[in-house]
């Protein structure tokens, strides 16, 4: 009868918007206990990445032996390269409790709330397109065409911000990552995630003296 399952946490938005920075910061001073879903992907491993912590790095054929084991929450190709949701680290950290986080493109979002709908959906929005390509520009990680696609993909992607629950505007990171812990715990107070637990302890407290 408790509902002590962890809360899913979906991060979207466009590339160079500025999630893995959030992410982060939200991660550095982690007072939730939030845990990180590490996707799977068969991009280059940029400098400073780690396999296992960034991503798990893997060849086509790896990932499509994911996608045919049913191993994926989903997947998306994007800018030529594939990108999933490794389930069971999921389903394993909610049912103990844990709020899992993911970091991911919009379309592998909306196939998530198809799966998952009880998720919290939040679009992280840039302050506007020219700091968006400056971002990306300035994190100096993709040539000239790759921006251009990222750009492109940008503008597909802001549309789909309608069909989420909550939009943040990354201007200043420390104001994105309050925002995202305010909406995380105020989530967590919604009196249908609480109603059970409640009920519950109520019925303990009359049975014991009965
Ligand atoms: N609020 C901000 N103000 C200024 N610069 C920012 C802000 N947030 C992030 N950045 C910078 O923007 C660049 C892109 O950020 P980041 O790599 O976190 O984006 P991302 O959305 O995770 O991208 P991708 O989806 O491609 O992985 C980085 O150089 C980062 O330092
Ligand atoms: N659909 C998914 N998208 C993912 C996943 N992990 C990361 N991403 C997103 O892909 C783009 C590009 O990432 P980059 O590291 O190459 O810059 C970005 O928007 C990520 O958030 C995933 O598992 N599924």
């Amino acid at each position: 009868m408790s509902d002590t399952r962890g809360l899913l946490i979906v991060l979207s938005g466009p590339s160079g918007v500025g999630k893995g920075t959030v992410r982060a910061a939200i991660f550095k001073n982690n007072i939730y206990n939030y845990v990180y879903s590490v996707s799977a992907t068969t991009r280059q491993m940029r400098p400073g990445e780690v396999d296992g912590v960034d991503y798990y790095f893997t060849s086509r054929e790896e990932f499509e032996q994911l996608i045919e084991e049913d191993a994926l929450l989903e997947h998306a190709e994007y800018v030529g390269n594939y990108y999933g949701t490794p389930i069971k680290a999921i389903e394993d950290n909610l049912s103990k409790g844990y709020d899992v986080f993911l970091e991911i493109e919009v379309q592998g979002a909306m196939k998530v709330r198809e799966r998952m709908p009880d998720g919290i959906f939040i679009f992280l929005a840039p302050p506007n397109l020219n700091e968006l390509e400056s971002r990306i520009t300035g994190r100096g990680t993709d040539n000239q065409e790759i921006i251009y696609e990222r750009m492109q993909k940008a503008r597909e992607e802001i549309e789909m911000m309608k069909h989420y629950d909550y939009v943040v505007v990354n201007d200043e990171v420390d104001c994105a990552v309050n925002k995202v812990n305010g909406i995380i715990q105020s989530e967590h107070l919604k009196v249908s995630r609480v109603v059970d637990q409640i009920k519950l302890q109520i019925h303990n407290y009359f049975q014991k003296g009965e």
